[in-house]
């Protein structure tokens, strides 16, 4: 885990990185940033053509669905940035790209290994767009990349570990600090800090009142990161008056939980949610985009808020919520959800085909934030 933790960070920084899987030993590399001349350093270090690795959502973009899961392409000589980002991220590739040369794509699509599926999920963890730069190391190469891991240029990982990276080691929370908040909506709220195992990601508690004692289910929100709703109060969502309106509902109702989760748009990182907003700006919903730059629907896993509420000593809940993926994301880590209670922001303008494809599309459930609605997107 620990190298797993250092390689994610070499990949931030556009540096490659060795995976190993049984004999098999590939250099990885990420797309932001990635070059031509980057492209040729990659397979001269391996003595190899480099492969782009795809996720099975991009490849539905690029017309090559199936139960395959990810694939990989391999990349013919003098492959230049521009390429790379139609094939791993663009908009519309049958126009960028061109069907006939996408058909030749397609054709030599090569199942993704044991190494390929490590370095998406290293790309997933980092928040990083999901595809990956792959290059086999060959036998000759193999000296000079060993003894450049062992000189520390490199960091070298297993793929058993890299595949493990996304559940940030669950059941090894760290509870590290906390304080006395009091908030405008509520007092008596006790801020407390967990940090996962591997260090990268941080998340809050907020205990409002003295939830827990007796048998009552305790009223719980889960509210996942939106740093331009829940701060800066963006129109493109309902996050942020969501947030708001869950301490007060909270505190309503006599003291409970919030959970404050690191997994800004969706799970798929700031940086993502910024480009998916781009895309929707040529007129994508907020799925379509995400499946554009190889996510799926929602990213989210919820395992760490099941540790959460283990530390905190809750076994039922009554979920503020309206998305019932997370009443089934918590039965499944074992809390019981009581009682299920709706939590609204208002629709606008902005956020109105936002919400209608959350209502229509992920299923959640917002009947009652359109009704009389009268806009001009308004639902048919
Ligand atoms: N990828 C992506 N994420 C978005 C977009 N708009 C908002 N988000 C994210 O969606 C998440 C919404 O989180 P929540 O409000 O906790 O969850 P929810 O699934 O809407 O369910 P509720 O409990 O009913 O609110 C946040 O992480 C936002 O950053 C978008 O257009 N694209
Ligand atoms: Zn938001």
């Amino acid at each position: 885990m620990h190298q797993v933790e250092r390689a994610i960070f070499d990949l931030r920084r556009g540096l490659p990185v060795v995976v190993s899987a049984g004999d098999a030993c590939v250099l990885v590399q990420a797309i932001e940033g990635a070059s031509e001349a980057s492209v040729s350093r990659l397979a001269t270090y391996a003595g190899d053509t480099p492969s782009l690795v795809l996720s099975d959502h991009r490849l539905a973009v690029l017309g090559a669905p199936g139960a395959r899961g990810s694939a990989r392409l391999p990349l013919p000589e003098g492959t230049g940035r521009r390429r790379l980002v139609d094939l791993a991220f663009g908009i519309a590739p049958e126009v960028t790209v061109g069907r006939e040369e996408l058909a030749d794509w397609r054709r030599s699509l090569a199942p993704a290994e044991a190494a390929d599926r490590a370095a998406l999920a290293l790309m997933r963890r980092a928040l990083l767009i999901p595809a990956a730069l792959v290059a086999r190391v060959s036998e000759v190469q193999r000296p000079a990349v060993e003894a450049r891991v062992a000189e520390g240029t490199w960091l070298a990982v297993r793929s058993d570990q890299a595949e493990h990276c996304l559940e940030g080691g669950v059941g090894m929370l760290k509870r590290v600090s906390e304080a006395q908040i009091p908030l405008a909506d509520a007092f008596d709220c006790r801020f407390i800090l967990f940090r996962e195992a591997d260090g990268l990601r941080e998340h809050v508690a907020v205990v409002i009142g003295e939830p827990g004692s007796g048998d009552a289910a305790v009223p719980l929100r889960l509210h996942s990161a939106c740093l331009t709703g829940d701060l800066f109060g963006s129109l493109r969502c309902d996050c942020g008056e969501q947030l708001r309106n869950a301490v007060a509902d909270i505190q309503a109702l006599g003291g409970g939980v919030l959970l404050y989760l690191a997994q800004e748009g969706r799970g798929i990182g700031l940086a993502n949610k910024l480009r998916a907003y781009t895309l929707q700006d040529s007129g994508l919903d907020t799925l379509d985009a995400d499946q554009i730059l190889g996510f799926g629907e929602d990213e989210r896993r919820y395992g760490v808020a099941v540790d959460m509420l283990d530390a905190l000593g809750i076994r039922r809940v009554q979920l503020l919520t309206n998305n019932p993926g997370k009443v089934a994301a918590l039965a499944e880590g074992g809390i019981e959800v009581v009682e299920r209670q709706a939590l609204y922001g208002s629709l606008n303008d902005h956020n109105r085909r936002y919400l209608s494809a959350k209502s229509e599309r992920a299923g959640h459930l917002l009947d009652a934030v359109f009704e009389g609605d009268q806009g001009p997107a308004a639902r048919s």
